[in-house]
C-alpha cells in the first residue's frame, strides 16, 4: 500500500473574479504519509483553506491531481463525482473546522454516534461497535468523563475536542483541519494542537492542518508556507 494517504500533484484553483480569475492555489505539490502531520501556513488570502476544500472534496480544482489512498482504494479526488465525494467525506476524510459546529442538544457520546448514523440505520451489534469506538476517541480526547454531558454545557476546548473525536469516528485516512483552534484561547489551542497531531500519529491517520501560527506550525512533522496560493 503507498504509505501516502494523501497526494497532491500540480493541484491549480481559481475563482471568477469579475472580467478574469484568480488564482487561489498556484501549481502545489505535497503529501502526507499515515501518522504523519503537514502544517500550511501564509498570510490570510495565500489560499490555505481553498487548498484544503479541495483535500476535502468540497471544491473542484481546475487541473492537478489529488490522490487519497485508502487501504482499500487509491482515487483521484479531483475526479470523483458529488455522491462518491460524500461517501468519502464520510467514511475516508475527517474534518474540524474552525468552529466546532456540534448539535447542541446530543451528549458528546451521541455526537459521535450521530456520525455513524449518517450511512444508515447500523444493526444491533453494529451499534455496540459504534458505541465501543465513540467512548475509545472520547477516552483519547480527554473527555472519557464527559461522554453523558451535552455538548451546549462543555467549554470551548473541550466541544474543539469533541469536533476532533467526531472526524476520527469513520477511521479516516486523512484529517484536516482549517484553523482548528483559532476560537481558542492559546493554552487550550496549544492542547487541541498536540491532541490533533498525536492522535493522527497513533491512529495511522495522515493530518493536514492550516494555522497562521508558526509555534503551532512547528509541532507538525513538516511544514509548506504559501505565498499567492504558491509553495515558496
Ligand atoms: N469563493 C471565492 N470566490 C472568489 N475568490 C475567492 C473565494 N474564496 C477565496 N477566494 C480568493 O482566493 C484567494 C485565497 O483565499 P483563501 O481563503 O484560500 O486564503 P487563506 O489563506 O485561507 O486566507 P485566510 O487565512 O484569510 O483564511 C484569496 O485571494 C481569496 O480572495
Amino acid at each position: 500500500m503507498n504509505r501516502s494517504a494523501l497526494q497532491m500533484e500540480s493541484v491549480v484553483l481559481t475563482y471568477p473574479d469579475g472580467e478574469g480569475r484568480v488564482t487561489a492555489v498556484d501549481d502545489v505539490s505535497l503529501s502526507v504519509e499515515r501518522g504523519r502531520s503537514l502544517a500550511v501556513t501564509g498570510p490570510s488570502g495565500s489560499g490555505k483553506s481553498s487548498l484544503l476544500a479541495v483535500a476535502a472534496t468540497l471544491t473542484t480544482p481546475d487541473s492537478g491531481q489529488v490522490w487519497l489512498n485508502t487501504p482499500d482504494t487509491r482515487v483521484d479526488l479531483a475526479r470523483v463525482d458529488r455522491r462518491r465525494a460524500a461517501e468519502l467525506r464520510r467514511s475516508e476524510i475527517g474534518i474540524v473546522f474552525q468552529q466546532a459546529n456540534l448539535i447542541e442538544s446530543l451528549t458528546a457520546r451521541e455526537q459521535l454516534e450521530a456520525m455513524a448514523w449518517l450511512g444508515g440505520r447500523p444493526s444491533r451489534s453494529a451499534r455496540a461497535d459504534v458505541r465501543r469506538r465513540a467512548d475509545h476517541l472520547l477516552d483519547v480526547v480527554g473527555l472519557g468523563h464527559a461522554a453523558e454531558r451535552s455538548v451546549g454545557a462543555l467549554s470551548g476546548g473541550q466541544r474543539q475536542r469533541v469536533a476532533v473525536a467526531r472526524a476520527l469516528m469513520g477511521q479516516p485516512s486523512l484529517l484536516l483541519a482549517d484553523e482548528p483552534t483559532s476560537a481558542l484561547d492559546s493554552e487550550s489551542g496549544a492542547a487541541v494542537m498536540d491532541l490533533l497531531i498525536g492522535t493522527a500519529r497513533e491512529e495511522g491517520v495522515a493530518l493536514m492542518l492550516i494555522t497562521h501560527d508558526a509555534g503551532i506550525a512547528d509541532r507538525a512533522d513538516a511544514r509548506i508556507h504559501l505565498v499567492d496560493g504558491a509553495v515558496v
